[in-house]
């Protein structure tokens, strides 16, 4: 079994307690309370590794820390994010602004986070609030397209979610185990081949001046 700590941060309301609710409990919560400092939560999920010679089911625990949004906590938040594996920052498509706030903590991250394997994703909540018909009812407020571009120039994983329906919410935790898993992989194959070269017989070329080079010193 592999076992990644994972972070969310995002702007309070956005629906981050309610994400891991419906992935840990598959519950939903209309009226839930705004988390206060921190809540730990864990649980696992099941990928195929269908690379290796012999396809295997490899079990992921996540290690979830799921964070205050409120900005008198926001000051915690570096204990939570410091040595996790993967960060789901997460905005709410019918506010504005609170995409803003994810990308203050996308920048955040990667200013803070010395880690280049640190797998982000960028999580647009409350998809349930938006019609497909785009009549009155609709509340988007920020345009899919807007949040997907800024994804892509900032290499992070991304996707809009509900956490009220679950729409979207298991394949971001799967995709996030799939991802680390082949991060991992690609580590251990790194060590594996550089253990490998530093017990190997070393090369060394001795290379005589020849009489005849130019550039030789000595006589
Ligand atoms: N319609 C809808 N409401 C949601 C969804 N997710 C969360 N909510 C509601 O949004 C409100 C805030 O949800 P939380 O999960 O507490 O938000 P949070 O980001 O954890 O907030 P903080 O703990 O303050 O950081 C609650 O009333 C939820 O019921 C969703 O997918 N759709």
């Amino acid at each position: 079994m592999l076992q990644f700590k994972l972070v969310l941060l995002g702007d309070s309301s956005v629906g981050k307690s309610s994400i891991v609710n419906r992935f840990v409990k598959d519950s939903f919560d209309e009226f839930r309370e705004s988390t206060i400092g921190a809540a730990f939560l864990s649980q696992t999920v099941t990928i195929n590794d269908n690379d290796s010679d012999v396809a295997q089911e490899i079990t992921v625990k996540f290690e979830i820390w799921d964070t205050a949004g409120q900005e008198r906590y926001k000051s915690l938040a570096p204990m939570y994010y410091r040595n996790a594996n993967a960060a789901l920052v997460v905005y709410d498509i019918t506010q504005a602004d609170s995409l803003e706030k994810a990308r203050s903590w996308v920048q955040e991250l990667k200013n803070k986070v010395d880690d280049d394997s640190l797998v982000i994703y960028l999580v647009g909540n409350k998809i349930d609030l938006v019609s497909n018909n785009n009549d009155d009812q609709d509340k988007r407020a920020v345009e899919r397209s807007v949040a997907e571009t800024y994804a892509e120039e900032n290499n992070l994983l991304f996707s809009e979610v509900s956490a009220k329906t679950g729409e979207g919410i298991k394949q971001v935790f799967q995709s996030i185990a799939e991802n680390l898993y082949q991060i991992r992989k690609k580590q251990d194959t790194t060590n594996i081949n550089s253990t490998q070269r530093g017990n190997a017989p070393v090369d060394i070329h001795l290379q005589r001046p020849s009489t005849n080079d130019s550039t030789s010193c000595c006589s």
